[in-house]
């Protein structure tokens, strides 16, 4: 499989287009299976698709919503990627869905991990899984010299794993490759230059160099400036 690049003539188009195709896949597991699970990233840039999303004419009440990582900072933190969900997509429409927060309160990352797994393992594979990347080429909290970063790269990493980086402001918990590449439709949101850049030079890079290389050749990459 190869990438397919998507380049919109602005944001705004960019975020409807891409929450229409979201929501298009998963209407359309909806119609052949039970449930859906939708995984988002945080971050800033997924704000408008989100916005769109949550009013979207979905059986919501059949999808179950997860972060792909999460910083471990508590959800009224205003680093909190769940702070950002609740805010921008869990409400309207999209306040049907079973949201499964990856936050637990626990003193680390690490106390949480294997709980988590079999929290989210009912719900796997994802249905829709929209990444995000930093300019540093780190996609979910998979960080270029993370900490664990070559064994959350791993096809037999455990699900959910913590790690820490010098890039990222917190301990993370993140899903890992397994997870994250087994996603029945992988989209990838970039806005700007220079993630064009980044990307560009991503896909010429090993994944322990540029993480998100790992998922971009079942992705649909999208792209405005
Ligand atoms: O820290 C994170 O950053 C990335 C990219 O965020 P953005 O603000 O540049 O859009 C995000 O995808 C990830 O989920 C988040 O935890």
């Amino acid at each position: 499989m190869t990438m397919e690049f998507c380049e919109y003539p602005d944001r705004e188009m960019l975020a409807l287009s891409l929450a229409d195709r979201m929501a298009s896949q998963l209407a359309q597991h909806l119609r052949a299976n039970d449930h859906a699970t939708l995984c988002v990233p945080g971050g800033t840039s997924p704000m408008p698709v989100f916005e769109t999303l949550s009013g979207a004419d979905l059986d919501w009440g059949r999808v179950t919503v997860m972060l792909g990582d999460e910083r471990w900072v508590d959800g009224e933190h205003k680093r909190s990627n769940s702070r950002l969900l609740r805010r921008h997509l869990l409400k309207d429409k999209a306040a049907a869905a079973e949201y499964i927060d990856l936050y637990t309160g626990d003193p680390q990352p690490e106390d949480a991990a294997e709980a988590l797994a079999a929290r989210i393992a009912p719900h796997l594979p994802l249905t829709v899984l929209l990444l995000g990347m930093g300019n540093d080429m780190h996609t979910a909290s998979l960080f270029p010299g993370g900490d664990r970063l070559a064994e959350a790269l791993a096809t037999d990493a455990p699900p959910v794993m913590a790690i820490r980086a010098e890039g990222a402001e917190e301990p993370r918990i993140t899903l890992t490759r397994p997870v994250l590449a087994n996603a029945i439709n992988i989209h990838v949101l970039i806005t700007g230059p220079e993630k064009r850049e980044a990307l560009e030079r991503a896909a010429r890079l090993d994944p322990l160099e540029a993480p998100i290389r790992a998922f971009l050749d079942a992705a649909t990459v999208h792209w405005a400036e």
